[in-house]
């Protein structure tokens, strides 16, 4: 499988090629040159496979030349092994046709790690193959980065340095992230927002020379690997729910639109999707494009589901170029256009087509807080801050008849302020995490600019050269 730059200036490369570079030359995203589809008989035939073996099937074509089927199939048999849970993913009904899907028994508690520890092996894989190193930069609002931590963590072939904006994330989030001591990670805490470490590692990627000195590579989900790592547990939803035969529905809480991106996908690859519920907190730039075509930028301010509190969704350009018929001429002069003003004129045909699979819904504080409270009294469960978001989206964009599933991104342990805010209840860490606030931390804090957070990177990368 060969894939193609959102922009169209870049040279198409295999998968390995795309893992390696993250962002593509020309500032786009790569894409997949064709969508892998499967009929309904293939979808019928992955009813009972265990998650590791059905990620492996839907994954394997997305690396076909690159990377073989069985290696697939072993590196996410490792990759899952460690979850807390035995179905990896597991469904739990919370009332008549919704239901939550758990992405968060993995080692850092939140959506990301079903992705990132694929990632890391398939890095290290590809790395010896190609016997080569690289510098992973990336940009965290509080999950990512410890995610990519625990999967890059005393690997031999990647430093890794993650940018976290500065007192916005939980404190269990921080921790996480600047409690681990190996030598091949550093932390940076920037004076900004999520945004501005995003616009960094951007710009980091921008630097030509820069890029090549330090072979940098990305683990957000501007990097293709990680959508397509979380395309199986929709496909695992799905199927447990009656896919192919039945329709199914997913709500899922939105910042970078990467995770809803991959249930998108899923639907591209003949997975039979009805809706796609986004919800965000007061960051809303989605809801407000998709209930208006207003894509334009905003303050971003902080909010009790910090993880969304994301001005500018990067993985929206994905979506972009599929809505402007893979027009990547079209789509480099809209994100210029976007860079440029701080408003994306999104042609009206584009917008409704988005607008007829994809529906906005937004939840403030209070909203979240009380639907944090709503779930708990009605059911027992306890949903996160983001993950009751999700929920809250799902039971205001259900469609009758239609099962929905509402993605539960991360433990409620990791945000115990604002579960005991509305609950009352504090939610414990896993034991193996019960000294996290005892830890000694470290980070480096950094302004909001270019050439210091560049000087951080080398420090971090050259300091601790073998
Ligand atoms: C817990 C949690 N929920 C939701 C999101 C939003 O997901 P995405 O950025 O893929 O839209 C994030 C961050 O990515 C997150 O960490
Ligand atoms: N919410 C994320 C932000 C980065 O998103 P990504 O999916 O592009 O890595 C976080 O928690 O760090």
């Amino acid at each position: 499988m060969q894939y193609v730059s959102t922009r169209g200036d870049a040279a198409p490369r295999d998968f390995a090629g795309v893992l390696l570079s993250g962002l593509a030359e020309d500032g786009g995203l790569f894409v997949p040159e064709a969508w892998p589809t499967f009929t309904a008989a293939e979808w019928r035939s992955f009813r009972g496979l265990s998650y590791p073996d059905l990620a492996a099937r839907l994954i394997a074509p997305f690396a076909a030349g690159s990377i073989a089927p069985d290696v697939i199939r072993r590196l996410c048999a490792e990759a899952y092994a460690g979850f807390g849970h035995p179905a990896t993913v597991p469904l739990v009904q919370l009332e008549g046709g919704l239901w939550v899907q758990e992405l968060f028994h993995g080692p850092t508690l939140a959506f990301k790690d079903l992705a990132m520890q694929l990632l890391g092996r398939l890095f290290d894989h590809v790395l010896r193959d190609q016997d080569r190193r690289i510098t992973i930069v990336g940009a965290t609002s509080g999950d990512t980065g410890s995610a990519a931590i625990e999967a890059c963590r005393d690997r031999e072939r990647i430093r890794a340095v993650i940018l976290h904006p500065r007192g916005r994330t939980s404190e269990v989030q921080r921790r996480q992230m600047t409690t681990v001591l190996s030598p091949n990670i550093a932390n940076l805490a920037v004076e900004g927002t999520f945004d501005d470490c995003q616009d960094l590692v951007k710009a980091m990627f921008a630097d030509a020379p820069f890029r090549e000195e330090l072979s940098l590579s990305a683990v957000n989900s501007i990097n293709w690997a990680r959508v397509a790592a979380q395309i199986p547990y929709y496909a695992a939803a799905a199927i447990a729910l009656g896919a192919p035969d039945r329709e199914v529905s997913f709500a899922v809480p939105t910042g970078n639109f990467g995770n809803v991106l991959a249930a998108w996908a899923a639907r591209q690859m003949g997975l039979p999707v009805a809706r796609l519920m986004v919800g965000s907190n007061r960051n809303d730039i989605l809801t407000r494009f998709l209930r208006g075509n207003d894509m334009s930028v905003r303050p971003v301010e902080p909010s009790l589901s910090p993880s969304m509190d994301i001005g500018v969704s990067s993985n929206f350009e994905r979506l972009l170029f599929e809505l402007l018929g893979r027009d990547a001429g079209a789509c480099a002069q809209v994100m210029r256009n976007f860079r440029d003003t701080g408003r994306m004129d999104v042609p009206d045909a584009a917008w409704r087509e988005a607008a007829s699979l994809f529906e906005g819904f937004r939840l403030d504080d209070p909203g979240t807080e009380a639907e944090i409270r709503r779930v708990h009294a009605a059911t027992g469960y306890l949903a996160d801050p983001h993950t009751a978001i999700g929920i809250a989206a799902g039971r205001a964009g259900a469609l009758p008849g239609v099962p929905t599933v509402a993605m539960a991104t991360a433990h409620p342990a990791k945000f115990p302020d604002a579960i005991e805010a509305a609950t009352g209840l504090r939610p414990p860490l896993p034991p193996r995490l019960d000294d996290l606030y005892e830890r000694e931390e470290r980070f480096r804090t950094v302004a909001n600019r270019l050439s210091e957070v560049q000087g951080a990177v080398r420090n971090a990368v050259f300091s601790n050269a073998a």
